[in-house]
């Protein structure tokens, strides 16, 4: 292998996405310190427009112009949030996936200014979220609490929350960890109170297929276990085809033995109906898990849900 002098890295250019970046380059620092890195950012659809994502075809819109410098050669390598990576299409044509980082915590967090927890949140309470898996689950277990739709980076959502833009927030724990303001979080919601998106804090690493120096470097970053999960959560959204405006959550673990499971609901959008399947992997690779848990759902009438939600 021949390490490259220079690596180039794209990615959205929120502030958590550039301490994604960071965390990236230190890694890389520590096992190929002689390679130089450049930092290419770009803004995604999803950052410029703040109304519904499915208006501007919600997928991909975090990660479009992203994949576009890689493709065009502005660049040599892309840091994507997983969860932010369309997983019902393959990867646009000429990339692939190098390596996952380590995965943060999969968690997502309660913001209140007066320091309530999700249980003592007053009926009428105004949670900013526009994530329909967020809405989904808290129409569930929090009929009484009410939604507004809250769009932006998290250090943007941060700010209108303290504007009074709503009296609580949702967000995820690896978010706020990135652009280090883990002390807002006033309640770490377990996976079980709040289901996590797939993929969620895991950072994915993209080349160029065929950029073998490329990538044989940073495969080294790679995490096994991370690996496996990633693989089986991406196949589970893929047998599953979901759009934009369908809950969905779930996620996958590598325990303390070494065993592989995934957990995963669809939901309608009132969260008044969840679909839940819970599978281990055994002898089945990663993939086929995924693949498994999927129909398992699909059993269940998870098809008639998704395809019932307007996108
Ligand atoms: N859409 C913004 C976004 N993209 C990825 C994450 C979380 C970080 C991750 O899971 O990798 C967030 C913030 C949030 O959902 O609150």
């Amino acid at each position: 292998m021949s390490v490259p002098e220079l690596i180039r890295i794209v990615s959205r250019d929120s502030p958590m996405a550039l301490a994604q970046v960071e965390r990236v380059r230190a890694e890389l620092a520590v096992l190929h310190p002689q390679v130089r890195t450049e930092v290419v950012p770009v803004k995604t659809t999803g950052d410029k427009w703040m109304g519904d994502l499915s208006a501007v075809e919600g997928k991909g819109a975090f990660t479009k112009e992203v994949d576009a410098a890689l493709l065009a050669g502005e660049a040599d390598l892309a840091v994507h949030c997983m969860k932010d990576v369309p997983a019902d299409r393959p990867l646009p044509a000429g990339t692939t996936f190098a390596a996952f980082l380590k995965r943060d915590d999969i968690r997502d967090a309660l913001i209140h200014l007066g320091g309530l927890t999700l249980d003592e949140l007053p009926a009428g309470t105004r949670v900013g979220t526009s994530s329909v898996r967020r809405v989904a689950q808290l129409a569930s277990t929090h009929p009484e609490l009410e939604c507004v739709p809250f769009r932006g980076n998290v250090n943007r959502r941060l700010e209108k929350l303290a504007a009074g833009e709503a009296d609580a927030l949702l967000v995820a724990m690896s978010g706020l960890e990135r652009i280090d303001r883990l002390d807002v979080a006033t309640e770490v919601l377990s996976a079980e109170a709040m289901m996590p998106p797939i993929g969620a804090g895991i950072l994915a690493l993209q080349c160029r297929e065929g950029d073998t120096d490329v990538i044989d470097t940073i495969s080294g970053l790679g995490h096994p276990e991370t690996h496996r999960e990633a693989t089986a959560e991406r196949m589970f959204l893929h047998v599953l085809q979901g759009h934009c405006n369908s809950p969905i959550a779930g996620y996958a673990q590598v325990d303390r033995s070494g065993e592989l499971s995934l957990r995963a609901c669809v939901f309608t959008p009132d969260g008044k109906t969840r679909l839940n399947a819970h599978e281990w992997a055994g002898r089945l690779d990663p993939a086929t898990l995924g693949t498994s848990v999927a129909v398992a759902l699909l059993r269940q009438g998870a098809r008639e849900i998704i395809d019932g939600i307007p996108h």
